[in-house]
């Protein structure tokens, strides 16, 4: 028992660290390109399903609320939280359309989408990042390293495994630092170097 704990740990120690020598420079890119749409008035909304629907909201509320520092709340918007949004989209037309018309209905051409799927190909968040990227918004992508977000995101972040509870710690480990670098862009944070 032990020892499957341990190989867990160590798996997702080395996917992380792999991911992160891969995509520092995006990261900090990403974060730049953020801080800049906040400034602008832009928001950011976010959609994923499972465990990536908790990780869009987890996401969102560290924008809205606050990450590490006291400073104003950032404009951010989970789209997988309206029970009757989207029950009605997915009773009236498909549940591919639930975050689709959302993007169509909330998207502005200065805003940012981020897209989370662990299989990169979840038919409702591609369907929605097509929508994004057609209304003019930026396009984030956390996915593993399989499927079409990665070819359809201005920012694609592919964690390197296809083991979804891997990709998915990543993809979280991924958003803090995106908040963090948010914040000491945007509110020159004490530790900013
Ligand atoms: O959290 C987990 C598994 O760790 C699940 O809830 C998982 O998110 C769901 O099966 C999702 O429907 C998978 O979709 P996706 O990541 O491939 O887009
Ligand atoms: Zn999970």
């Amino acid at each position: 028992m032990k020892k499957s704990i341990l190989d867990t740990l160590e798996k997702s120690i080395q996917v992380k660290t792999e991911f992160i020598n891969h995509h520092a420079g995006a990261v900090e890119k990403c974060a730049v390109h953020m801080a800049e749409t906040f400034k602008n008035g832009g928001k950011l909304l976010l959609f994923g399903n499972g465990g990536s629907a908790a990780d869009a909201q987890h996401i969102a509320a560290e924008f809205i609320n606050r990450f590490q520092m006291e400073r104003p709340p950032l404009p951010a918007l989970a789209l997988t939280t309206d029970t009757s949004v989207i029950t009605s989209i997915g009773n009236d037309y498909s549940f591919e359309d639930i975050f689709h018309k959302q993007v169509q209905a909330l998207g502005c051409p200065h805003d940012m989408a981020l897209g989370i799927t662990t299989s990169g190909s979840s038919p409702n968040v591609i369907k929605a990042v097509k929508t994004a990227k057609k209304q003019g918004l930026t396009v984030i992508g956390f996915s593993g390293n399989r499927g079409e977000l990665k070819e359809l995101a201005d920012f694609p972040f592919c964690v390197p495994s296809t083991v979804t509870a891997r990709i998915q710690e990543t993809h979280i480990l991924l958003a803090h630092i995106l908040c963090d670098l948010t914040e000491q862009l945007l509110f020159n944070h004490p530790q900013c170097p």
